[in-house]
């Protein structure tokens, strides 16, 4: 089967994924913008806030702990976590939320135009940083440090559906992401999988402050260093 698929491919391998678009579109049946489209909107935002909470659970081990206490409380000697324990995952909901305002995946939003006359600076056009947003002193307490709990008492009231916009990952109006539910239950479900099933440490000799936090700014804001972690079962 792969070698076929290779041959179809023409020599591109599965990673060279848009020459390989005719052939998912001829296999999967669908309109081929479609699957193009969230492919390249859908996979490197999850990613991003994966790795970037990853990285911020690994220094904040307090954080971790709680996340894990509160899996394990929910989900017990299970193995899975279900889409059903999700709505109990409060806490892991608030860290989440921490990483989608420090470490906003997608920092620009798309350009708008405004429905009203404006002028600014002479120009129309305007773009919103939604991660400037999310580090604004005046929406958020001590905007540089990782502090979940923000979202469980000050900013309890703080959602990302687009209404509140101290907060907007997913941006806000009728050009917001089209799946922000679905998007945000991805990372749920990895997230509360990954502190589930394993405890998380950084390598033998390497400390918090030894990891480079540079953001890379561009459509999507990667770390700039990959993320070296240390997993150990929780489970035999
Ligand atoms: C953590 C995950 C995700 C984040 C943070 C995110 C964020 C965003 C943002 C900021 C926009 C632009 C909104 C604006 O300009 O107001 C957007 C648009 C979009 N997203 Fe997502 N997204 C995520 C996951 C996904 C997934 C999984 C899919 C598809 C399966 C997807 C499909 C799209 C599409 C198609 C658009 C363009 C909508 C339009 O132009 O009308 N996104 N997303």
């Amino acid at each position: 089967m792969l070698e076929e698929y290779q041959e179809l491919l023409g020599g591109f391998s599965i990673g060279d994924f848009f020459p390989s678009m005719e052939l998912i579109h001829s296999l999967a049946g669908m309109n081929i913008w479609i699957l193009q489209d969230m492919f390249a909107a859908g996979t490197d935002t999850t990613f991003i806030t994966l790795d970037w909470g990853m990285t911020e659970l690994v220094i904040n081990q307090k954080a971790t702990e709680s996340a894990q206490a509160e899996v394990q409380s929910v989900v017990g000697e299970r193995k899975f976590v279900q889409e059903t324990d999700l709505p109990q995952l409060q806490y892991l909901k608030a860290v989440i939320k921490e990483i989608f305002r420090l470490h906003t995946p997608a920092p620009v939003l798309g350009p708008r135009e405004s429905m009203e006359d404006i002028t600014i600076d002479g120009k129309t056009r305007f773009f919103v940083n939604a991660w400037s947003i999310g580090w604004n002193p005046e929406s958020c307490v001590d905007p540089e440090s990782f502090r979940p709990e923000r979202f469980l008492n000050e900013n309890s009231d703080i959602d990302f559906k687009g209404q509140d916009f101290e907060l907007i990952p997913f941006g806000a109006g009728r050009r917001s992401c089209p799946v922000i539910a679905f998007g945000n239950a991805s990372v749920e479900l990895a997230l509360a999988q990954l502190l589930h099933s394993f405890n998380w440490e950084l390598p033998d000799g390497i400390q918090p402050k030894d990891l480079d936090m540079t953001e890379v700014f561009a459509i999507t804001m990667h770390r700039i260093a990959n993320l070296m972690v240390a997993a150990k079962p929780r489970f035999s």
